[in-house]
């Protein structure tokens, strides 16, 4: 079935998954051995099917309970699906709960060689395979410490480096990358690259739609178990992004009691401002690369429970970010309605701008909307630095201050749309 077509690499038809609940260890016992079924059963997956061909990056979206890392431990054959088919072409490595195969009493390097058998490493390849897989880990003398006396973070560095020493022909990552510091997450981010530019197929599960972006070809969206959509990205991210502002608008009716939201002050500052929501950041603690201040022109002092107003009718920030030894990083801003939808979101690689490196070693972009094409209303931004690539994300200052504007003709709608009359 898999020689049909010679660049297919994975295929998954109607698969389900079954997850069998029983109410006590002595339930599910009492079930192995008498053969009775006891319990209730939870289909996690229903009726999937998407083929995957070479060199292509899909990622994978949905809701928290969906069925996305139950799907990807299906591909990666750790777990076995209860109905239906799923074939595999060649090396299949997976990225997901990174180190939990390690024994916690060896060293990291004795673990290298028993990790590596698991996945098929044999004990000559990995003598050759050691050097650069130390190299990349940068766990220096706690390589001969046991696994049990590291972070999670060197768990995670030691098992990254174990698992894609050996370019696979499918890689599955599930978030993974969430954790590690910034320096790590950066080297993980080119590995994956370059996988990806020398034709390895990925699959990629993330709650970032800004990674799916701009890393996959396809997406695949899961909901409640089913594929909702599986199409070329733009498209799935549009619908996926509809449906979670339908599902935001509907709980924010049932949650409208709630009180006004804190103002912050003008300039925040020193990598760590008190207001960052950090769910998406990566470190912006310690020597990294972080937004240093963001400046808003023309801001009032709030009053009370109100919101800075804008003075004039131009909306100037300037941001300032330390970056990461000489690269030159990008800077990102955004600006949303204070309860309701993202109106827009910019960043100097997706405009070809370039920040400014300042006398001492900082950056610095200032970021312009003459004449501000808002009505009125009380709006939020947010400040984000990325690598050059634009790929990882740094630091971010998500929602960090809110600020009412106010366009002197009271029109209905939320923008001004460049136009004409005739
Ligand atoms: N071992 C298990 N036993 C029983 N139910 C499980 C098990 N693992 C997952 N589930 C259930 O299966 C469904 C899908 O879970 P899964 O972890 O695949 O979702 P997910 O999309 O990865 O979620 P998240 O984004 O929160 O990680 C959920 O309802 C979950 O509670």
């Amino acid at each position: 079935m898999m020689s049909v077509d010679p660049d297919l690499v994975l295929s998954v038809q109607s698969v389900g998954k079954e997850y069998k609940l029983y109410a006590s260890p002595r339930a599910r016992l009492k079930a192995l051995l008498t053969g009775r079924a006891t319990h209730r059963s939870h289909w996690a997956l229903r009726e999937v099917s998407f083929d995957l061909r070479r060199g292509e990056c899909i990622g994978v979206i949905g809701d928290n309970g969906a069925g996305k890392s139950t799907l990807l431990k299906l591909l990666a054959g750790t777990l076995h699906p209860s109905r239906g088919h799923i074939a595999r072409v060649g090396r299949v490595t997976a990225i997901l709960e990174l180190g939990a195969g390690f024994h916690p009493d060896f060293s990291g390097r004795d673990n290298l060689y028993f990790g590596g058998s698991l996945i098929g490493i044999d004990h000559d390849e990995m003598v050759r395979l050691e050097p650069e897989i130390v190299a990349f880990c940068e766990l220096g003398e706690a390589l001969d410490r046991p696994v049990k006396t590291y972070s999670s973070g060197m768990t995670v560095r030691l098992a990254f480096a174990l698992v894609t020493a050996v370019q696979p022909d499918v890689l599955i990552i599930d978030e993974a990358l969430a954790v590690g510091d910034q320096n790590f997450q950066k080297k993980c981010v080119e590995r994956i690259t370059a996988f990806r530019n020398s034709g390895c197929t990925i699959l990629f599960c993330s709650h970032s739609p800004y990674h799916i972006r701009h890393l996959c070809d396809r997406a695949l969206w899961l909901k409640a178990g089913r594929v909702e959509q599986f199409g070329e990205t733009e498209g799935v991210l549009a619908a996926y992004d509809v449906y979670i502002r339908e599902r935001e608008a509907a709980a924010q009716q049932t949650f409208d009691a709630e009180e006004p939201s804190a103002v912050v002050e003008g300039v925040v500052s020193e990598c760590s401002p008190s207001a960052v929501s950090s769910a998406r950041k990566v470190d912006a603690l310690g020597a990294g690369a972080c937004i240093l201040t963001v400046e808003v022109a023309d801001l009032s002092e709030p009053m009370g429970d109100q919101p800075a107003v804008l003075q004039g009718q131009d909306l100037v920030v300037t941001i300032t970010a330390r970056g990461r030894g000489d690269e030159r990083p990008n800077i990102g801003f955004m600006i949303e309605q204070s309860k309701g939808v993202g109106i827009t979101s910019l960043a100097t690689h997706e405009d070809g701008a370039v920040p400014t490196k300042l006398g001492d070693g900082t950056w610095r972009s200032v970021l312009r909307f003459p004449d501000l094409p808002l009505h009125s209303g009380d709006y939020v931004i947010s400040a984000f630095l990325f690598d050059e690539t634009g790929l990882a994300v740094y630091d971010e200052w998500f929602q960090f201050k809110h600020f009412r504007f106010i366009f002197p003709k009271p029109l209905p709608g939320l923008v001004r749309l460049p136009h004409h009359w005739s």
